[in-house]
C-alpha cells in the first residue's frame, strides 16, 4: 500500500479520437485531502467517472486499499468504501432533509431501501440504526440538526450542499469524491464548505478527493493537489508546490 488508499496508475481513456486522459497516475494518501485541477476540459470529470465506474478505462490500473476497481461494476463499488457527491445539487426538494440524507444508506439496507421507506419486517432495525447515525453524527457534524424536518425546497445553496455532504456520510466511507463542492457558492459559503469538508475528515477518519475550480478554496485546503491539463498529469505536489511550478502557470495562463 506503501500509504496510498487510491492508487490510479496509467489510466488512459478515449472518446473515439478525443483522449481524455493520457497514463494517469496519481496516489491519494489516507485521512489527506487530495485535489485534481485544471483547465476545462482537462480530464477531472472523467478521472472521476473511471473510479466511479461510469467510462471504463482503455489502459490502467485503479487499486483501492488493494481491490482492483476496474474489475468491479460501478454499483458495486460504493459498496467497497467509496462516495461520491455531484456538482449540480441531486436532493428530492420535497422530502425533508433527513430522508434525503437516508437515501444515501440505500446500499447499506440488505433489505432495500423500499422495504425501508414503508417500514417493513427486518428493514427496521436496520433502518432505525441509520436513522440513529443521522441523528446522534451526522447532523451535528455538519450543523444540520435545526433543519432535519425540514423540507429541502427553499433552504439556502450552502446548506443543501452540505445536505449532499451528509447523504455521502450515512455510507460511512473511506472515500469521499466530491465534484465541485465550491460551485455556484459565495465567499462566506466557500470558507464554511472547506471548514466541514475538513471537519469531516478529521472526524470522521476520512480521506477526500475533490475537483473544483475554486483556486482559493483547493489551496487553503488541500494537502496534496494534481494537475491535469490536456488529460495528463503536468504538476503534483503541495499547494505551495503547484503554484509557483512553471507547467501550471503556463496552462492558466493559456486559459485566458
Ligand atoms: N462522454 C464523453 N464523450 C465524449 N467526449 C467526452 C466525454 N466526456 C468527456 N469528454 C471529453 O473529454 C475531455 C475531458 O473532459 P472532462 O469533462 O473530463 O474535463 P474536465 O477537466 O472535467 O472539464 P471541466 O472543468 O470543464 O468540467 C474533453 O475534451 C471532453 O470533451
Amino acid at each position: 500500500m506503501g500509504g496510498t488508499l487510491l492508487d490510479i496508475s496509467g489510466v488512459s481513456v478515449a472518446f473515439g479520437g478525443i483522449k481524455a486522459l493520457s497514463d494517469v497516475s496519481l496516489g491519494v494518501a489516507p485521512n489527506k485531502v487530495t485535489a485534481v485541477i485544471g483547465p476545462n476540459g482537462a480530464g477531472k470529470t472523467t478521472l472521476f467517472n473511471v473510479v466511479s465506474g461510469f467510462y471504463p478505462a482503455n489502459e490502467g490500473a485503479v487499486t483501492f486499499d488493494g481491490v482492483d476497481l476496474l474489475a468491479m461494476p460501478a454499483n458495486r463499488r460504493s459498496a467497497t468504501g467509496i462516495a461520491r457527491t455531484f456538482q449540480n445539487i441531486a436532493l428530492f426538494p420535497g422530502m425533508t432533509v433527513a430522508e434525503n440524507i437516508k437515501l444515501g444508506a440505500h446500499h447499506l439496507l440488505r433489505t432495500g431501501l423500499l422495504a425501508a421507506a414503508i417500514y417493513l419486517g427486518p428493514a427496521r432495525g436496520e433502518e432505525r440504526d441509520i436513522t440513529r447515525r443521522i441523528d446522534e453524527t451526522i447532523l451535528p457534524l455538519l450543523d444540520l440538526g435545526e433543519y432535519r424536518d425540514r423540507s429541502v425546497s427553499g433552504l439556502p445553496y450552502g446548506v443543501q450542499k452540505r445536505i449532499e455532504l451528509a447523504r455521502a456520510l450515512v455510507s460511512r466511507p473511506r472515500l469521499l469524491m466530491l465534484d465541485e463542492p465550491f460551485a455556484g457558492m459565495n465567499t462566506n459559503e466557500k470558507a464554511r464548505m472547506s471548514q466541514y469538508i475538513a471537519r469531516i475528515v478529521a472526524e470522521s477518519d476520512l480521506t477526500a478527493l475533490l475537483i473544483d475550480h475554486d483556486m482559493d478554496s483547493i489551496m487553503t485546503m488541500s494537502d496534496h493537489i494534481v494537475v491535469l491539463n490536456f488529460g495528463r498529469v503536468i504538476a503534483a505536489g503541495t499547494p505551495e508546490q503547484v503554484q509557483t511550478d512553471p507547467a501550471v502557470i503556463e496552462a492558466y495562463l493559456g486559459e485566458e
